[in-house]
């Protein structure tokens, strides 16, 4: 069993009474974000990854975000993707597109989807690499403490098995330290092939929100948060392992997500 260490607990939870209040939310700590990022470097560099949560984003292409974001200085990135057609039901870019992408301004060159044309090596090495030339030129900005890309905000959903991203428990991917982009082939989940982050590049995000909706996501969320003994295996559950170097990590969670959690073990804030 690898040992990936044990990341301090960091608790800034948000608890709502449904998705509706979650969603709502959401898209104003976004909005906030993407302003603030916008006023400091000119542009704001978003991954995303998740099904339901992806679906939450439909909320910004409504009143008032619509119109008041500035999305022409949006960068938008995938932090994994499953190795199917772009066009295929099962696409994280598929349902990104139609569920909020195609009812904003994002400019078309800024949207970096994972090419769905090649092996899902080659695809990894390939995205690898557009980010790599992004940072160069500072679009996406980089860590001060590794020479990481730096998003402004990267958006994990949680998996009931503890996984963010395409970073799934007890996979060789968790000690990935030098790669950027990697990919595998034996995802628990279907598909099988994916492309993801690999965490070094989640944990220098500035922003890193973990969004957690449903009672089958209890028990994730609350080993995810609860303080360690010590003894706790981070690797048995990916999301223990996001603890951004100089970001904020954010937990939005919804009243049955949240229900395991109790006094000893979380504090969520008052809302
Ligand atoms: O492509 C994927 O399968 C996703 O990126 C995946 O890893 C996701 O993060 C979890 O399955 C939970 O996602 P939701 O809670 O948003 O559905």
């Amino acid at each position: 069993m690898a040992n990936c260490g044990e990341p301090e607990t960091r608790r800034d939870l948000r608890v709502f009474e449904d998705k509706y209040e979650l969603t709502t939310d959401l898209a104003e700590y976004i909005s906030q974000l993407s302003e603030s990022s916008v006023n400091d470097r000119g542009c704001f560099t978003v991954a995303l990854s998740g099904r339901s949560l992806i679906r939450l984003l439909e909320k910004l292409s409504e009143a008032p975000y619509k119109k008041t974001v500035d999305w022409t200085k949006w960068y938008v990135f995938w932090a994994d993707e499953r190795a199917v057609a772009k066009n295929h039901v099962d696409s994280n870019y598929k349902l990104t597109k139609d569920v909020f992408l195609s009812k904003v301004s994002i400019l078309s060159n800024h949207i970096f989807s994972i090419n769905d044309n090649a092996t899902v090596e080659d695809a990894a090495r390939e995205y690898e690499f557009t980010i790599r030339q992004l940072v160069k030129v500072r679009t996406i900005g980089v860590s001060e403490s590794n020479d990481c890309p730096k998003f402004d905000l990267i958006l994990l959903g949680l998996g009931p098995d503890g996984h963010v991203a395409s970073l799934f428990p007890h996979h060789p991917t968790l000690e990935l330290r030098e790669e950027w982009v990697t990919y595998i082939t034996d995802s628990p989940e279907p598909p099988p092939e994916r492309i993801t982050f690999a965490l070094p590049v989640i944990n220098s995000a500035s922003n890193v929100a973990i969004v957690a909706i449903g009672e089958e996501n209890a028990m994730a969320v609350q080993l995810s948060i609860l303080t360690d003994d010590g003894k706790f295996d981070a690797c048995s559950l990916p999301a223990r392992l996001i603890r951004p170097d100089n970001g904020k990590l954010v937990w939005f969670l919804d009243a049955l997500a949240a229900s395991a959690l109790n006094d000893n073990n979380g504090e969520p804030d008052k809302l």
